[in-house]
């Protein structure tokens, strides 16, 4: 059973780092975030501060900021509504009323009409004239970029794996849905994995490159680079992208083998041989491929604890010439404006997957210099929520 916290009515608030003992280690500005938090818990000031018109707005603002952490989920839930109800492509340049779409969702009209205003609150949907319903600047961004929508209905795992966040926390929750979702997290032979064990994934991954290789390719020009391996490249969506982009460039894939054969087919598909090769083994105990003077991973390293992540990063370096690049390219923690995102969303993510932890830039170029790059440097990118990147040389 979930742990059910019992707020205790008669006990006054006590904050850490109060004690006589603590104080003298406290710095200045301890001192100072001790002082605010204890204005802010108190119920008094809270109802001065929302009364008076200077401090009006700031805490009208805080009370929505904690009230959307507390209902995160029910817009997420809204969200998935209209995905699973393909509303935005529905609504997309046709606008609609309650009537006309409550047919084709199933729903009746008071139905479809409670979905449609919240939709609008949340900014997916806007109001049109004649009482009909057309996409807002969520839905339509949502629209344009490809693999959210696909994000959005996995959640459906995620979101069951974390009922018990503390269970999760703490080891006991067992196997997890997501673990199943990416079988070769945890799994001490992940290439014997079956094709169907990868299908899920591999479409997953694909789907959301679209918003991932643009990000990647206008943030690093392979210009005078001969040849890409993309280790952990999935069916090959990333090197498609960059053979459009750079058509002398050679493209080498490693994964594992059922996914190496998916990236063989996407290849083959798109005219590709003479170009791409795709090789199936496992990063964790196979040798690299030779030959490439650039090397990728891209939404890897993350995946890893320090230890695997750390091996993994001294393989590419040794299947590099000395000079050869490596782009490390995920999202990660602390990124300004979008710190929610790495420690909170990817961190939960990952703790459900069952293995690795989302790393800040300085974290990873610490454990780039431990596998022996001799330099490192963070790059900008266009979205840095969804993607940062670090060029190492080896
Ligand atoms: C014309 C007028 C009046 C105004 C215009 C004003 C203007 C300039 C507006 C800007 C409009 C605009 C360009 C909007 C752009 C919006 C964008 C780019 C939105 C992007 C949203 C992206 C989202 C929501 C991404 C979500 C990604 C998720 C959830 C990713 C999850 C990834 C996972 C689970 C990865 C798993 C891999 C593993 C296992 C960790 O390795
Ligand atoms: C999160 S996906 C990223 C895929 C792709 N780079 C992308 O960004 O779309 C991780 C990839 O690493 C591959 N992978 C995981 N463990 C592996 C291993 N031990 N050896 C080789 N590939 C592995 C998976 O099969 C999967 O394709």
């Amino acid at each position: 059973m979930p742990e059910i916290a019992q707020p205790n009515r008669s006990a006054p608030a006590r904050l850490p780092g109060t004690d006589k003992g603590d104080r003298k280690q406290q710095t200045l500005r301890d001192r100072w975030l001790d002082w605010r938090d204890r204005l802010i818990a108190n119920s008094r000031f809270q109802r001065w501060a929302a009364a008076f018109p200077l401090t009006r707005p700031i805490a009208q603002r805080r009370a929505t900021a904690l009230f959307d952490l507390c209902a995160g989920f029910v817009y997420s839930q809204i969200l998935l509504s209209c995905v699973q109800l393909k509303l935005f492509e529905r609504l997309a340049g046709d606008p609609q009323t309650p009537a006309q779409l409550a047919p084709r969702l199933s729903l009746t009209e008071q139905q479809a009409h409670r979905l449609l205003e919240a939709a609008v609150a949340l900014h997916l949907l806007q109001r049109r004239s004649g009482g009909r319903y057309g996409l807002g600047p969520h839905g339509a961004a949502l629209l344009g970029n490809g693999g959210v929508a696909e994000m959005v209905a996995h959640h459906a795992l995620l979101y069951r794996d974390l009922a018990d966040p503390l269970a999760l926390l703490r080891g006991e929750a067992g196997e997890t849905l997501l673990q199943g979702f990416w079988s070769y997290a945890r799994s001490p032979a992940p290439a014997e994995a079956a094709p169907a064990g990868v299908a899920g994934y591999s479409d997953l991954m694909s789907a959301s490159q679209a918003m991932i290789a643009e990000e990647l390719l206008e943030a690093y020009a392979l210009a005078d680079c001969r040849c890409l391996m993309d280790v952990g490249g999935g069916q090959g969506t990333f090197l498609l992208a960059a053979a459009q982009r750079w058509p002398n460039l050679q493209l080498r894939l490693f994964d594992l083998p059922a996914v190496a054969k998916r990236a063989e087919t996407v290849f083959a598909r798109a005219g590709l041989n003479e170009r791409a090769t795709a090789v199936g083994g496992d990063f964790h105990c196979d040798p690299l491929p030779q030959g490439a003077d650039i090397v990728s991973l891209v939404r890897i390293v993350h995946d890893h604890d320090d230890e695997a992540a750390l091996a993994l990063l001294a393989a590419v370096r040794t299947a590099l010439p000395r000079g050869g690049r490596l782009l490390l390219a995920e999202p990660m923690s602390g990124t300004p404006g979008a710190e929610a995102a790495g420690a909170a969303y990817f961190g939960f993510y990952l703790l459900a997957m069952g293995s690795g932890r989302p790393r800040t830039p300085a974290e990873l170029r610490a454990l780039l210099a431990a596998a022996g790059y001799r330099r490192s440097r963070l790059m900008t990118t266009r979205q840095p929520l969804l993607l940062r990147l670090i060029v190492a040389e080896a």
